[in-house]
């Protein structure tokens, strides 16, 4: 990523200069004039340019005509701005403007770069019957560099939303034909949570209890149109930082913070009742417990932080191996649980000892050479007719096989064989 800033004052081009090193880290081009901005613009492609308004060989803002005919986007960073200028400055379709008042002006500035360069990965459904109503929002949404996808009435914009779960924030009408926003939103919250997608309600209609009432229903947030561009972006940035945070607070409590797999508290908010459902439909599940085979050694030999590096791979390897279709959680230590749900024990363990052979036949790249590694595991299966059988009894059953494996000389998947 590459950033051109256009600035006559060295001061404030030395504050910018600093603090997009020290937050963003990427390549940064300064022009103190149009001209030199100019050739600039035509040798290089930035991602954004943060201007000046006043040049000393362009002082009636120039420059941001200049670098919107490029196709980039511009941030406009002025000492002042009148109402006439802003409004000229909104038309033209610039990110956003930023007054010169503090420091926190300038350290806004470089958070809303990061911020576009991170919307760039974030997926916007707008879904509003009025065409006009859809383009302005969606050429809004553009303007800070978001994906748009659009949707004309509550009905497709729910099979829209099942079909592309990436979608991050949903903004809604009120009023659409079929299904309208209030119905689409109860709709929404029933399959997605809080922390999988935003909600933003907007509506024209003049009846003050809409806010309340769209918030009520699941909304993070509601705006009354007609709205200015300020507004619109904010509202959308908080509702998406508020979207992130949300995240993090959930990756915190359900992540292993080494490996970033699922860690044990998930494991047994998912399957304590799952196992009843299961007994209940008779559906099969089965539990491999892992355990790295002398995993002492390694720490004893090699330091700790060797340790880490090998239980991050190894977890990784089980991600890859087994992430998408199952469960992959670290239980504790250099314990790992694998929960193959919808397998029985035969299929689960071909695939458990086929993870064995591949981990046994690729050594792991540390930063002290590679180490060969290997794993013992234990695999347990509910069956029909342990109807009294808990998720602990059934964790039991696997470590007892993990035991026969570790027993049997390890580097083995051993099935618990009998149940008594
Ligand atoms: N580096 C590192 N080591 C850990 C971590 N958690 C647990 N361990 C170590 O894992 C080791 C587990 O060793 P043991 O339970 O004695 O078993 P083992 O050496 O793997 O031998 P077997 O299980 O009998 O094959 C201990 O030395 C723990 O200190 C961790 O997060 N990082």
């Amino acid at each position: 990523m590459r950033i051109l800033v256009v600035e006559d004052s060295k001061v404030v081009s030395r504050i910018l200069q600093h603090l997009i090193a020290q937050e963003l880290g990427c390549d940064v081009d300064f022009a103190e004039d149009l001209a030199s901005a100019k050739q600039l613009l035509e040798q290089k492609e930035y991602f954004v340019a943060i201007t000046d308004l006043n040049l000393p060989d362009a002082n009636e803002g120039e420059i941001v005509k200049l670098v919107l005919s490029k196709q980039t986007p511009c941030i406009v960073l002025t000492g002042s701005l009148d109402a006439q200028q802003r409004k000229r400055l909104l038309q033209l379709g610039i990110v956003d403007y930023i007054l010169k008042e503090n420091r926190f002006s300038y350290e806004y500035v470089v958070r809303l770069v990061d911020r576009l360069q991170r919307n760039q990965t974030v997926k916007v459904l707008v879904a509003d019957d009025s065409v006009v109503s859809r383009k302005f929002v969606r050429s809004l949404l553009e303007q800070h560099l978001y994906q748009v996808v659009e949707a004309d009435d509550g009905n497709s914009a729910w099979e829209v939303l099942q079909n592309q779960p990436d979608i991050q924030l949903l903004i809604t009408d009120y009023n659409m034909p079929g299904l309208d926003g209030f119905g689409l939103i109860l709709k929404v919250r029933e399959k997605f949570s809080r922390e999988e997608l935003a909600i933003i309600g907007l509506s024209s209609d003049d009846d003050e209890s809409l806010s309340a009432r769209f918030i009520k229903n699941g909304a993070n947030d509601f705006l009354q149109k007609p709205f200015v561009h300020e507004e619109f972006h904010c509202r959308v940035l908080n509702t998406l930082d508020s979207l992130d945070m949300i995240r993090k607070l959930w990756d915190q409590a359900n992540l292993d913070y080494l490996t970033g797999v699922y860690n044990r508290r998930y494991f047994f908010s998912q399957y304590e009742e799952l196992i009843i459902l299961k007994k209940q439909k008779r559906g099969a599940l089965t539990l491999a417990l892992l355990d790295i085979d002398l995993f002492k050694g390694v720490n004893d030999t090699y330091g700790h932080d060797v340790g880490d590096e090998v239980l991050v791979e190894f977890a990784a390897r089980l991600k890859r191996s087994f992430g998408q279709h199952f469960t992959v959680s670290r239980f504790g230590g250099e314990e790992f649980i694998v929960a193959f749900r919808g397998l029985n024990e035969v299929k689960s363990f071909a695939l458990m000892d086929k993870f064995r052979s591949q981990l046994e036949s690729k050594p792991i790249s540390t930063s002290r050479g590679e180490l060969s590694v290997t794993v013992s595991a234990g695999i347990a299966s509910l069956s029909d007719d342990e109807s009294e059988e808990s998720l602990d009894t059934l964790i039991q059953r696997a470590d007892k096989a993990l035991y026969d494996a570790k027993e049997a000389g390890r580097n083995l998947v051993c099935i618990e064989s009998d149940h008594e």
